[in-house]
């Protein structure tokens, strides 16, 4: 292959003056190494470390030898294909030879990102290298012997997450590759057009799969996965040549908890990632012998390292004012990695083999081009806010649970106390209570007993006057049974005296009437004598007298003896009534002493009845009180025993008392205890409460503020939600409009291909053209070199070379054009716009009449921007949604909003009679009138075609024509100032 073909490999050479020259240049300078690497001074972890990974040679097909290791492990000498002499040296931060084995890589070039990683750095290992230089191999490998890189990493994470007690982790893992500009997701294959989005976080690609991983038997099953679904395909260099960059991603987040302002905890995490890429390997088509698709692919690989390149070299260079990270996916996804929030290692692959030597310097030159990329790797940590949020929430939820707690124990201490003093009151209410019982019962009882005292006293006083009152009744009876009897003794010595006063009455009276009987009868005698002598005289007298006398005597006698006689009898009489009368007053009197006798007796003996009555009763009375009075003592000792027990219990109630007034001092005491303990953890309580409500109100300060922020990223969120809705609307629109362009893309195409097979025909014949025009101007070059052996000064030999040059890049470009396949639009548009180009040129020399300057210079490039050229060429493929070719700059920011492009297609389909017309301008249509002009256009495409047809014509005819005319042309110097302006750019 051409210098100017392999320039296009080449990875930001080409930034200044031709790639040729600028790749020999680099492969011949060795000066490029030492120019290019870093200060001495400069930390390295503040640029992107580069490995060197050598892979041994094949057994077959490889010549070891192209690399020598120096002794200290840094260095590295490549020579060239053939030669001893070294080509170049180069310098990294390690170089790892064939025998290096998989740990040595790991702990050289990636444990050291991992533990960064771990830290919350973000961190990346790229693999670089041509095809088949182990890149996959030291990444991806799964086998036993050699594991790669990313199994170890994921497995020093896990490890130290299981030893890590402190953290709290998550890890994601997710996997995708880069495969013709398409970011497919590898863990969800149907994912296959992912867009790379960029946040304040940094790039990502939005919408990939995050799977949670916690061991490494998820990651190896996720990695497995990817791998299966990762394209790869046989190449004549490897036989599972990656055909696309493959990231691997492992985000970390790490959590821990910090103290914040007060006593409150702050979640904060630390987010790592962990980039673990393994670039497509750059491959010369001559070399992989790729065709078709293979080619395709590689071509896009080649295309975006070449990008990668420019980045680096943009990135290596301080002055530097742009870096094309948007000109490719990858780049764009690697953006962080190359010189941003990163810590970087690169991993060259290499192999040490004399056929790929110019690869391998290609190779190196990148890696020491990487070492000069600064880096600003900073700790992605941040407050998580929503963990903070949840955790606030629980630690206020916990703060009022452990406050309701502690009211709950207060309260329930309260309710003890209140209970234990409700218990004492009761108790000492109860002890009062029976206090005052046994008081009053003590004072009933001291009652009763006074009552019962003062009854037994009043009782006894009662006795004992009823005693005394007997006794006085006893003695008033005696005194008046004295005086009775007195009385009666007086009466009866009355009586005696009487009886005696009447004996002697009537012994008186006797011896009067005896006296008076005597006298009487000596009266009487005398009277009778004298009465017997009156009597006798009178007994005379008397007798007479007597007899008159006796008579009257005896008459007077008989009277007076009637008299006396009566007298007598009367005497007697009252003698007898007296006598009658003394024996009935003695009788009487016997009677009445004996009455007063029996009386006194009766007296007495009722008396002496009543006495002993009385004295017995008095004695019983006596003796009965005395029972009562002992009984009462009894009932007095029981009292007493009794009021000694109540005494006793009166004691012990006061011992209790006296026991329970101890308890209640000590109760009062625990009570006053707790009460200050009490008040201390009210006072702790309120103290707490106080912090805990200045912590709650930091944290609703903070919530507040947290709130606002949410509030706003919500807003955001929803503004992003619009617009994600918008997009997702205008991404379904796009999409059905892709959908339509597609079909009218494969109308064009089969239209295009139908074309490119004409043109491809009319190729081959101006090819042939050129081919003999060629091989007369090698005619004209040896007949050249004649004259100038011959001495014939002829300045423009350099021209016939240039000229040739040109003209064989020409051809082969035209070659590549017409044998490349169809589906590369992006070579058919470079071809496209060099023929339109030369198409442009010679239409104006032909306009120009003169003959001006043609030839090569007409496939030069124009100063129409290549990506200009793709979208007139193919403007269906700007309209693709999600592209990189997807901006829609033909649409004018005024221009009305595009129908529904199935509308559209079908419109045009009834319009064109189910066939669209093809043609070139197919620009996306936004309404039916568009289309259909479009479909004009499309009609009128050959008009493009004919002009390229006419460029080839006129190629043809203007390298048929004399080769002196052109040489002469050539000589003018036009060429060279046409080319000086439009160098070519690849
Ligand atoms: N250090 C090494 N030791 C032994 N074999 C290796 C080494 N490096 C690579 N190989 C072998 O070389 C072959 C190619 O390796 P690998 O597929 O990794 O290349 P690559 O750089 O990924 O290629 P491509 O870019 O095409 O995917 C594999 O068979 C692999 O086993």
């Amino acid at each position: 292959m051409s210098a100017a073909k392999e320039a296009r490999y080449s990875l930001g050479g080409a930034r200044s003056g031709s790639p040729t020259k600028a790749a020999g240049r680099r492969l011949s300078t060795a000066d490029t190494a030492s120019t290019r690497r870093p200060p001495s001074g400069d930390r390295p972890d503040e640029r992107v470390k580069v490995f060197l990974r050598v892979r041994p040679p094949k057994a077959e097909g490889e010549t070891p030898g192209a690399l020598r290791i120096k002794p200290d492990g840094k260095g590295v000498v490549v020579y060239r294909e053939h030669a001893t002499i070294p080509s170049s040296d180069f310098e990294f931060d390690r170089v790892l030879g064939p025998s290096a084995s998989q740990s040595d890589v790991y702990h050289a070039a990636v444990k050291p990102i991992v533990e960064d990683v771990l830290n919350g750095y973000n961190g990346t290992l790229m693999a670089y290298g041509q095809t088949g230089a182990g890149k996959t191999y030291s990444l991806s490998s799964i086998a036993a012997d050699a594991i790669g890189m990313i199994p170890r990493a994921a497995a020093e994470i896990f490890s130290h997450i299981e030893q890590d007690k402190i953290h709290e982790y998550t890890v994601y893992m997710s996997y995708v590759q880069l495969y013709m500009e398409l970011i497919q997701d590898l863990l969800r294959p149907e994912s296959e057009n992912l867009q790379i989005r960029e946040n304040e976080g940094g790039v990502f690609v939005g919408g990939v799969h995050q799977q949670e991983v916690s061991n490494i038997t998820q990651c190896l099953h996720l990695l497995h996965l990817g791998d299966r679904n990762r394209t790869t395909a046989f190449t004549a260099l490897n036989a599972h040549s990656s055909r696309s960059h493959a990231v691997v991603m492992l985000t970390v987040i790490k959590r821990r908890s910090v103290a914040g302002n007060g006593d409150a905890e702050i979640q904060r995490v630390k987010v790592g990632k962990l980039f673990l890429v393994d670039l497509a390997g750059s491959e010369r088509l001559k070399k992989s012998k790729s065709t078709g698709l293979r080619a395709s692919e590689a071509k896009s690989i080649n295309l975006s390292l070449t990008t990668l390149g420019m980045c680096i070299n943009a990135r290596a260079d301080p002055n530097a004012t742009h870096v094309p990270f948007r000109d490719s996916k990858l780049t764009r996804l690697l953006q962080d990695s190359l010189g941003g929030n990163a810590k970087t290692s690169l991993l060259v692959a290499a192999c040490d083999a004399g056929e790929h030597c110019e690869e391998t310097l290609q190779s190196l030159s990148f890696g020491q081009r990487a070492m000069c990329v600064r880096t600003q790797a900073v700790v992605n940590e941040r407050v998580d806010y929503k963990t903070l949020h949840a955790e606030m929430i629980a630690a206020l939820e916990t703060q009022d649970k452990k406050s309701s707690l502690l009211e709950a124990t207060l309260l329930e201490k309260d309710a003890q106390l209140e209970a234990v003093q409700t218990r004492l009151q009761q108790e000492q209410a109860d002890a009062a209570r029976r206090l005052e019982e046994l008081q009053r019962e003590r004072q009933a009882l001291e009652a009763e007993r006074a009552r019962q005292l003062a009854e037994q006293q009043a009782a006894l006083a009662a006795e004992q006057a009823h005693k005394q009152q007997l006794l006085a009744e006893l003695e008033a009876s005696w005194a008046a049974a004295q005086g009775l009897t007195e009385k009666h003794e007086a009466q009866r010595q009355e009586l005696l005296a009487e009886v005696a006063t009447q004996r002697q009455q009537l012994a008186a009276a006797h011896a009067a009437a005896a006296e008076a009987a005597q006298r009487h009868a000596q009266e009487l005698e005398e009277q009778r004598r004298a009465a017997a002598a009156e009597a006798a005289a009178a007994a005379a007298e008397a007798a007479a007298a007597r007899a008159a006398a006796q008579a009257a005597a005896a008459e007077q006698l008989s009277t007076a003896k009637e008299e006396l006689g009566a007298q007598l009898a009367a005497a007697q009489e009252e003698l007898a009534r007296t006598q009658q009368l003394l024996v009935g007053s003695r009788a009487e009197s016997r009677m009445l002493g004996e009455h007063h006798e029996q009386q006194l007796k009766d007296i007495e003996a009722d008396w002496s009845g009543k006495v002993t009555e009385a004295q017995a009763a008095g004695e019983c009375q006596l003796a009965a009180a005395q029972a009562t009075i002992a009984a009462r003592d009894q009932t007095i000792a029981q009292l007493q025993a009794a009021v000694g027990k109540r005494d006793d219990s009166i004691n012990q109630l006061s011992h209790m008392v006296e026991a329970l007034e101890a308890g209640k001092a000590e109760l009062a005491r625990q009570v006053a205890a707790l009460q200050g303990e009490l008040q201390a953890a009210h006072h702790q309580r309120r103290h707490a409460e106080a912090a805990a409500a200045q912590r709650q109100r930091e944290w609703e300060a903070a919530l507040d503020e947290e709130r606002q922020l949410v509030a706003a990223l919500q807003t955001q969120v929803e503004g992003y939600e619009r617009s994600r809705m918008a997009l997702a609307k205008s991404f379904f629109e796009n999409k059905m409009r892709s959908d339509a362009a597609k079909m009218i893309q494969r109308h064009w195409r089969q239209y295009r291909l139908r074309r490119i097979r004409q043109q491809q025909t009319e190729g081959y014949q101006a090819l042939n053209s050129a081919k003999a025009t060629i091989s007369s101007l090698a005619q004209q070059q040896r007949d050249l070199e004649q004259r100038r052996r011959a001495n014939l000064a002829f300045s423009g030999q350099t021209l016939v070379g240039d000229n040739l040059n040109v003209l064989q890049e020409a051809v082969e470009s035209i070659v590549a054009a017409f044998i490349l396949p169809a589906r590369d639009l992006k070579s058919l548009q470079s071809i496209k716009s060099k023929m339109a180009g030369g198409a442009a040129r010679q239409s104006m020399a032909l306009h120009a009449g003169s003959g001006g300057p043609l030839g090569p210079s007409m496939l030069s490039r124009t100063s129409t921007p290549n990506h200009d050229l793709i979208k007139a060429i193919n403007p269906l493929a700007e309209s693709l949604p999600n592209s990189a070719r997807s901006t829609p700059r033909d649409l004018g920011a005024d221009a009305p909003p595009p129908a529904a492009p199935l509308q559209q297609f079908h419109a045009a389909q009834q319009q064109y009679g189910g066939q669209l017309p093809p043609g070139p301008q197919l620009s996306r249509p936004s309404s039916y009138g568009q289309l259909a002009q479009q479909a004009q256009q499309a009609q009128r495409g050959p008009s493009r075609e004919g002009s390229f047809r006419g460029g080839l014509a006129g190629l043809a005819n203007k390298v048929m024509g004399s080769p002196m005319d052109r040489l002469r042309r050539l000589s003018s110097g036009h060429y060279q100032q046409q080319a000086g302006q439009h160098q070519p750019r690849y």
